[in-house]
């Protein structure tokens, strides 16, 4: 399903090996000291560094040419999720078919809200929400777009222990479910040990 294949990147000084298969409805957790390379490789996936050398393959499909608009990618970065003109709802649906998702789709959306406990804060905007509320919907937005690679850096940072084993379930039993792949850093062994099917070390 994604394969990264003898791929080398480089930053600065810096230069990273990775080769990794990953199939589908498996959940990748990728851990390793601060300034590891652990967001540089999300960047690569998703199209924000180039790649020195080396392949991403999506299905078959090589993506490391493509820009970041074309890449079947979801990306939940650290930080920085939203538009603060928008409400949440308005913000949650720009991640589906510019701005009109299936009624389908939102239903998920709706069930998810209201499993993470945050159902009362779609009218809103995001400014009004705390860290973790907003974290809690910008992972639903990012895991439910209709797209073969999620990539999550860091998505549990702000909960606390109880939420945080809730959106690791929700988010396991979505890549299982949907067939996709799920590339997720996190500095926590607990993530490792509750969702890994592959452990990533840099
Ligand atoms: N634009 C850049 N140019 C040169 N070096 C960079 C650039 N961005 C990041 N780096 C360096 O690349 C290395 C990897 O950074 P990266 O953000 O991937 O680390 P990380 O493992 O995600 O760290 P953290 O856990 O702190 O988020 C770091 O040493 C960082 O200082």
């Amino acid at each position: 399903m994604l394969k990264i294949n003898h791929l080398e990147l480089k930053l600065g000084e810096q230069t990273w090996q990775h080769h990794l298969q990953v199939e589908a409805g498996e959940l990748v957790v990728i851990m390793g000291g601060s300034g590891s390379g652990k967001s540089t490789l999300l960047n690569a996936v998703a199209g924000f560094l180039p790649v020195a050398s080396g392949s991403i393959l999506v299905n078959g499909q090589a993506i490391e040419s493509l820009p970041p608009e074309e890449r079947p990618v979801s990306y939940l970065f650290q930080q920085q999720n939203f538009f603060e003109h928008l409400s949440i709802e308005q913000n949650l649906k720009l991640g589906f078919n510019k701005g009109k998702p299936s009624s389908e789709q939102w239903q998920q959306v709706l069930v998810a809200c209201e499993l993470l406990e945050v159902t009362p804060l779609l009218k809103r905007l995001p400014s009004k929400l705390s860290g973790g509320q907003q974290q809690r919907l910008a992972l639903i937005r990012s895991v439910l777009r209709p797209m073969p690679v999620v990539l999550l850096d860091e998505p549990f940072s702000a909960l606390d222990d109880d939420l945080r084993q809730v959106a690791g379930q929700w988010l396991q039993a979505e890549i299982k479910n949907s067939g996709r792949v799920a590339l997720l850093v996190t500095h926590r062994q607990a993530d490792a040990d509750a969702l890994a099917d592959q452990l990533l070390i840099l």
